[in-house]
C-alpha cells in the first residue's frame, strides 16, 4: 500500500501508465497458426501474450489454411480460462498485399482476438488502409469501442524515423473513430536488419541505436515497448543477457519464438527481489522526508530526490500489475 502523500506523484511518473487494465507483455510468444499441434498447446501456454501468427512464421503456401485455423481457434478458445493474459492475432502487413484476405477469413469468426497485431507499419498512410479494410469486412459496429487492443510492429528504417507520426496517427484513430486502442509497439529487429543491410549478431550491436530510439519513442507516448526476438533457441544464457539488457533500457517485454524461452524472459522483465524491497522502502522514506519538507535525503548511502522516487514507483507499479 502506497502512502497517500505519494499517490499524487503517480499521475506524473514515467513509464507505461494507462489507467485501463494493464496487460503485461513480458513474453510475447508466436504460435504459427498453420501448425495445429502448436495451436492445441495454446490453452496451457504461460506466456503473457500468445500470438496466433499469420505473418512470417507461416509459409506463403500455408496462409489460407492458417487463416481458417486461426478463425476456428478464436471461436473455440475460452479467453478467460487461458493460462496467458492475452490472446492476440498477428495478420500480414499492408505492403504484403495479404492483409485483406486475412481479414476476410478471420472476420468470419464470431469473436475478435483480445489484440489485433499488425506488422510492418511503415507510414501513417498504412493506418488508413488498415482501418478501411477492417471497416469493409467487419463492419463499423464490430470494430468500434471494443475491448480489443492494437499492437503494431516497427520494422524498417523509414518506420523508425517516422515513428512519432505513425504512433500519433494510430492513437488518433482510436480517439476520433473508436478503432482499437494502441497498447504496445514491437521492434521487428530481423526485418529491420534486412531493411538496413545489417548483419545480425548475438550481441546485437547492429541494432543498438535503433532499439534505443525505439524505446524512447514508445515511452514518449507511454506505450509498452517490446524488444527483439532472440533466434538462437538453444542459447538461454544469451537470451537472459539480452533480456536483462532490454529491461535495463526500459523495454517492457520481449518477443519469443519457442516455449523454452518464456520463463527466462519473464524472469528478466521483473525486477529482482532486492530491487523491489529497495523501491518499497524508498517510497516510505520519501513520504516521511517529504512531510518534514525535505526533497533530497540520504537512503542506503545514496542521494534520493524525486527522479529516484519515480524510478521506485515504476518498479512498484509493474510488480502490482503483473501479479494482479
Ligand atoms: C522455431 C520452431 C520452428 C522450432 O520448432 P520445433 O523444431 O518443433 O522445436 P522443438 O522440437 O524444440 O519443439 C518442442 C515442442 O514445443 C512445441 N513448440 C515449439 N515451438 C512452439 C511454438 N512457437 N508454439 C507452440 N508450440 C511450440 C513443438 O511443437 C514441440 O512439441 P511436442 O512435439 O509436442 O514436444 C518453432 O519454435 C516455431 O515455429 N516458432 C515460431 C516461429 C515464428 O512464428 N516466427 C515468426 C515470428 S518472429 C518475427 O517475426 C520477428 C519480427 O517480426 C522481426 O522481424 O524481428
Ligand atoms: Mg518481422
Amino acid at each position: 500500500m502506497l502512502p497517500k502523500t505519494i499517490i499524487r506523484h503517480i499521475s506524473q511518473f514515467a513509464g507505461v501508465r494507462d489507467a485501463a487494465k494493464y496487460v503485461p507483455r513480458r513474453a510475447l510468444l508466436y504460435v504459427p497458426a498453420s501448425n495445429q499441434k502448436m495451436l492445441d498447446k495454446v490453452p496451457m501456454m504461460q506466456a503473457d501474450s500468445v500470438v496466433l501468427e499469420l505473418e512470417d512464421g507461416v509459409a506463403l503456401t500455408a496462409k489460407a489454411d492458417a487463416r481458417v485455423r486461426a478463425a476456428a481457434a478464436l471461436d473455440k478458445l475460452p479467453y478467460h480460462t487461458l493460462a496467458c493474459q492475452e490472446l492476440g492475432l498477428r495478420v500480414n502487413s499492408v505492403s504484403s498485399g495479404l492483409l485483406e484476405d486475412d481479414i476476410i477469413a478471420v472476420s468470419k469468426a464470431e469473436k475478435l482476438p483480445q489484440a489485433f497485431m499488425i506488422p510492418k507499419v511503415d507510414c501513417p498512410e498504412d493506418l488508413v488502409t488498415i482501418y478501411n479494410i477492417f471497416r469493409e469486412h467487419y463492419g463499423d459496429e464490430r470494430i468500434t469501442n471494443t475491448n480489443t487492443r492494437l499492437v503494431i510492429w516497427i520494422e524498417s528504417a523509414r518506420a523508425l524515423l517516422d515513428m512519432p507520426r505513425i504512433v500519433s496517427s494510430t492513437l488518433n484513430l482510436h480517439k476520433q473513430a473508436g478503432f482499437f486502442k494502441l497498447d504496445a509497439v514491437v521492434f521487428g529487429s530481423d526485418d529491420f536488419c534486412a531493411d538496413i543491410g545489417a548483419t545480425r549478431s548475438s550481441h546485437g550491436t547492429e541494432t543498438l541505436f535503433a532499439r534505443q530510439k525505439f524505446v524512447t519513442c514508445c515511452k514518449a507516448f507511454q506505450l509498452q515497448a517490446i524488444d527483439s526476438v532472440y533466434i538462437d533457441i538453444k542459447d538461454l544464457d544469451g537470451l537472459r543477457r539480452q533480456s536483462a539488457e532490454g529491461w535495463q533500457w526500459g523495454f517492457t517485454g520481449k518477443q519469443v519464438i519457442h516455449p523454452s524461452q518464456v520463463s527466462v524472459v519473464q524472469e528478466q522483465f521483473l525486477p529482482p527481489k532486492d530491487r523491489i524491497e529497495w523501491a518499497q522502502e524508498l517510497v516510505h522514506a520519501y513520504s516521511e522526508h517529504e512531510a518534514l519538507g525535505k526533497g533530497a535525503f540520504q537512503f542506503r548511502g545514496q542521494m534520493i530526490d524525486r527522479p529516484l522516487l519515480l524510478q521506485a514507483l515504476n518498479i512498484i507499479q509493474l510488480v502490482e500489475r503483473v501479479q494482479n
